[in-house]
């Protein structure tokens, strides 16, 4: 598969914060490419370089053939980009705006309106296509943005967080909007914290950290390592501690969630032991799943919480 977009040595420095430091990164025509990583990590530092709003300070950005930092209009032109923050579309119905955008992009009429009716029942929008803006709600105009970047073809798509806000029915449609993209040849930047749902809807992840990438593989390469490891996670009573058993390794807690891997043949000894603890009333609930992208996710960027505390002590 040809790169559409090609990233090389990018860094962009504010200040003392290295947002993004010496990143490649590559995209395939017909690839979902996930960008995974904490607040802060620069994840939308880099979308906004590729889509020429922000310079780097180093390295190259390339868009189907075209260098995006010396000609940030012609990149534009060549991806659609789904913000964090939803375009206004005030005044408008959500059918209008997909049909404007599509038609703005150069698309013809007729396909753009066939297309516009194609995302719109594929969403279960139908209900709302023809519902003023301001009396939709916060989830379908997420979707309607991801409908303005998907009507019209274009080299490159970037979706930076398309699940905020939506219902778990249309979240599970969008995913499949998202692949069905990809597979019309589009190059798919997913830009994402939700590390289990992307799971199901990429060919490769990226994970940055601190402005830095730490991996960059497809989930089975991601995951290769911790074939044959299970993790269990516990919901813990309120104020309740525990002390892991010996076969647990890589222990981690964010409140009242605590999770370790241990390994798959132990998985009776494992169950036993968290069943007294729910007995002793330690444990509300608790679950022995396949090792997944989330746990190498975890064990490559620790907890949100300890990259917090780290961020806020520096
Ligand atoms: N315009 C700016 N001026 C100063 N610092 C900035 C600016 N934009 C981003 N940063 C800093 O650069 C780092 C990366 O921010 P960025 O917004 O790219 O992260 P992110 O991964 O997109 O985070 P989130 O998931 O919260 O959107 C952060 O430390 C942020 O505070």
């Amino acid at each position: 598969m040809s790169p559409v977009l090609t990233i090389r040595g990018l860094t962009k420095r504010f200040g003392r914060v290295v947002a993004n430091d010496r990143v490649d990164l590559d995209v395939a025509a017909g690839e979902v490419l996930g960008l995974l990583g904490h607040n802060g990590a620069g994840k939308t530092t880099l979308v906004n370089q590729v889509i020429g709003l922000a310079r780097p300070d180093a390295g190259s950005v390339t868009l189907d053939g075209v260098d995006a930092v010396a000609h940030p209009h012609r990149a534009r032109q060549r991806a659609a980009v789904q913000a964090q923050a939803n375009v206004p579309i005030t005044g408008m119905t959500p059918r209008v705006a997909i049909n404007l955008v599509g038609r703005m992009r150069g698309g013809r009429p007729a396909r753009i309106a066939d297309r516009t009716d194609e995302l719109l029942d594929a969403l279960d929008l139908a209900a709302w296509a023809d519902t003023p803006a301001q009396k939709i709600s916060g989830g379908i105009a997420r979707l309607t943005a991801f409908c303005m970047a998907a009507v019209h073809p274009t080299s490159l798509v970037v979706l930076d967080e398309p699940t905020n806000d939506v219902d778990p029915v249309r979240r599970r449609l969008l995913w499949t909007q998202i692949r069905a993209l990809a597979d019309t040849g589009t190059a798919v930047l997913l830009v994402t914290h939700n590390v289990r749902e992307a799971e199901r809807a990429v060919d490769r992840l990226a994970i940055l950290d601190n402005g830095v990438k730490l991996a960059d593989d497809t989930p089975a390469g991601l995951t290769a390592d911790l074939r044959g490891w299970l993790t269990i996670e516990l919901d813990l009573t309120s104020g309740a501690s525990i002390d892991w058993p010996p076969v647990a390794h890589r222990p981690d807690r964010a409140r009242s969630r605590a999770t370790a891997a241990v390994p798959a043949e132990s998985a009776a000894e494992v169950v036993a032991w968290a069943q007294q603890r729910v007995a002793d009333g330690l444990v509300e609930r608790y679950a022995l799943t396949p090792a997944s992208l989330e746990d190498v996710y975890i064990g490559l960027v620790g907890s949100a919480e300890a990259t917090t505390m780290q961020r806020e002590a520096k």
